[in-house]
């Protein structure tokens, strides 16, 4: 069976001095889940938020909190991500090479989902163990830019990387980050994503709702067809 659409609205492009407000608007408009995107000057040049901001959010909402980890040592924001309330803990590949067994069991143990994310120019081949393991990641996350920012120019190239991930693994969650929005979707969708971030496009929107119902009649025309 197909892996069910979800649409995440990429909270970078919130009004963070409204995180509550705005992700309550993001899920009454129709978002799935909510991308909280972590960086800490490290691994990427951007500052954002850490586990201080999920808990805060997390008593004013039910919804998926879906992490991704932009920083170097993953492993120290299990306990305290875990703690706070994330659903979904999503590290990179490029710093967990050593680790990423001994991480995805913390991660599960701490009640939440693992995902592997993979950078533009890490080859697509370096997740599959991933995947494939004793205790596997549930999520893989294709960057389609660079990571640290949003607003960035989509990457139609790394479609390649989704299309291999989904012919191999047809139930697993692939999702796609990076400059989604109406005009991109059709081309992610098409290649087997079914989990979309999208933030400049919803937020910068007139009518948000519209983008997150696009993007979800996208993904879910493709899977008809496939
Ligand atoms: O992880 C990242 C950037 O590193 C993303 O989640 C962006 O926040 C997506 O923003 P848009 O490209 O959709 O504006
Ligand atoms: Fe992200």
């Amino acid at each position: 069976m197909a892996a069910a659409a979800k649409i995440a609205p990429s909270m970078l492009s919130s009004d963070f001095a409204n995180l509550a407000s705005e992700a309550e608007r993001m899920v009454r408009l129709g978002a799935d889940w909510l991308h909280m995107d972590v960086m800490v000057r490290h691994f990427v040049p951007n500052l954002t938020i850490g586990a201080p901001v999920i808990e805060s959010l997390r008593k004013h909402t039910k919804a998926y909190l879906d992490c991704h980890l932009m920083v170097t040592n993953p492993s120290d924001y299990v306990e305290a991500f875990g703690k706070a309330g994330a659903s979904g803990f999503t590290f990179h590949i490029e710093v967990a090479r050593d680790n990423w067994k001994e991480l995805t069991q913390s991660i599960k143990a701490k009640g939440m989902r693992p995902g592997v994310s993979l950078k533009p120019g890490t080859p697509v081949e370096d997740v599959f163990p991933l995947v494939e393991a004793e205790t596997p990641v549930e999520l893989v996350l294709v960057m389609t830019v660079e990571p640290g920012f949003g607003g960035q120019k989509f990457m139609p190239e790394m479609m390649d990387k989704v299309r291999t991930l989904r012919k191999k693994y047809p139930s697993l969650d692939i999702e796609v980050d990076g400059g989604l929005g109406p005009s991109t979707i059709d081309a992610a969708a098409s290649a087997g994503a079914n989990c979309i971030v999208a933030g400049s496009s919803v937020f910068g929107a007139p009518d948000p709702g519209e983008v997150i119902s696009a993007l979800r009649k996208s993904v879910e025309a493709s899977q008809i067809k496939s």
